[in-house]
C-alpha cells in the first residue's frame, strides 16, 4: 500500500481542497480536519455539495486541487488499485441501503467479506454473527432483504458496514427513506456502533427533527465552501 501513511489523530484532513464533478467545482478552497472517533453531520441545501464531499472520501471522485488525506491515504495520490485498500479501511451506508436483493442478509455480508479477502469459513460467520447482533439483526439472517422493513434493512446495512472494523462510516442521508420514528431508532444504533467501535461518522442528512434530537457538530456545504458549526447555532 505504497500511498497510506499514519496521520496522528485525524481521521479526515482536507486543505484548500477542490471537489468537481464533470467541469463544474462545487466545493472549493475546503479546510476540513476530522478527528479519529468523532461523530459529525453534513448539511446544505440539494446541491450543495454533500454526496459529491462525500464521493471524494471514499475515492468515488477524484480530488482535483489541493490536499487530502482519509485514513492515512493520500486522496491526491490515489491510484485506481489503492481504492479498494480504501474502502477496506471505511463503512459506506446510502439512503436507499442498497443490499443485494437476490440473496439473503447472511449471503450479502457474505459476499463483501469474500470480495474484500476473507476466506476462511469459520471467521466470516462469527464476523456475520458478531455484527448482525451489534444491530439487533442476528435472528434475521436467513431473510431476503424484501421480508425486511426499511429500518431492518439500513440495520442490515450498517451491519455490512462495520464488517472490517472501519476507522470512518460515510453515509448519505441514512435516514432519508425512514418515518421519522425509525430514523430516530437508527441514529441511535449507528451513535452506539460508532461508539463502540471507536469509528467516526460523517452522516448527510436534511432532517432538522433529528439534529435538535442529537445534537453535535456539523460540517455545512453553502455557496461552494465548506465551514463547521455547532448545531445548536442552527436554531438560534
Ligand atoms: N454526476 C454528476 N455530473 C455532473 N454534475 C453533478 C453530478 N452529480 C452532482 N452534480 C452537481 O454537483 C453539484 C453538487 O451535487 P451533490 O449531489 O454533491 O449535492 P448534495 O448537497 O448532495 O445534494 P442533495 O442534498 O440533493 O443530495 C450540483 O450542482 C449537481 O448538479
Amino acid at each position: 500500500m505504497p500511498h497510506r501513511h499514519e496521520s496522528g489523530e485525524n481521521i479526515i484532513n482536507l486543505d484548500n481542497a477542490k471537489i468537481v464533478q464533470k467541469n463544474f467545482t462545487v466545493l472549493n478552497n475546503v479546510n476540513l480536519h476530522i478527528q479519529k472517533g468523532k461523530f459529525c453531520y453534513l448539511i446544505g441545501k440539494t446541491g450543495a455539495g454533500k454526496s459529491s464531499l462525500l464521493k471524494v472520501l471514499y475515492g468515488h471522485l477524484p480530488l482535483q486541487g489541493g490536499k487530502g488525506e482519509v485514513a492515512g491515504f493520500d486522496l491526491a495520490k490515489l491510484r485506481q488499485s489503492d481504492i479498494p485498500n480504501l474502502r477496506r479501511k471505511l463503512g459506506i451506508v446510502f439512503q436507499d441501503f442498497q443490499l443485494l436483493t437476490d440473496r439473503n442478509i447472511e449471503k450479502n455480508l457474505l459476499f463483501v467479506l469474500q470480495a474484500t479477502g476473507w476466506s476462511d469459513k469459520i471467521r466470516m460467520e462469527d464476523r456475520i454473527n458478531e455484527v448482525l447482533a451489534s444491530v439487533g439483526m442476528k435472528t434475521k439472517k436467513h431473510k431476503m432483504p424484501h421480508q425486511l422493513s426499511g429500518g431492518e434493512q439500513q440495520r442490515v446495512a450498517i451491519a455490512r458496514a462495520l464488517l472490517n472494523h472501519p476507522e470512518l462510516i460515510l453515509a448519505d442521508e441514512p435516514t432519508g427513506n425512514l418515518d421519522p420514528e425509525t430514523s430516530n431508532d437508527i441514529m441511535t444504533l449507528l451513535k452506539n456502533v460508532a461508539t463502540e467501535n471507536n469509528c467516526a461518522v460523517v452522516m448527510a442528512t436534511h432532517d432538522y427533527h433529528m439534529i435538535q434530537n442529537f445534537p453535535g457538530e456539523a460540517i455545512r456545504c453553502e455557496n461552494g465552501q465548506v465551514s463547521v458549526l455547532d448545531t445548536a447555532e442552527l436554531f438560534e
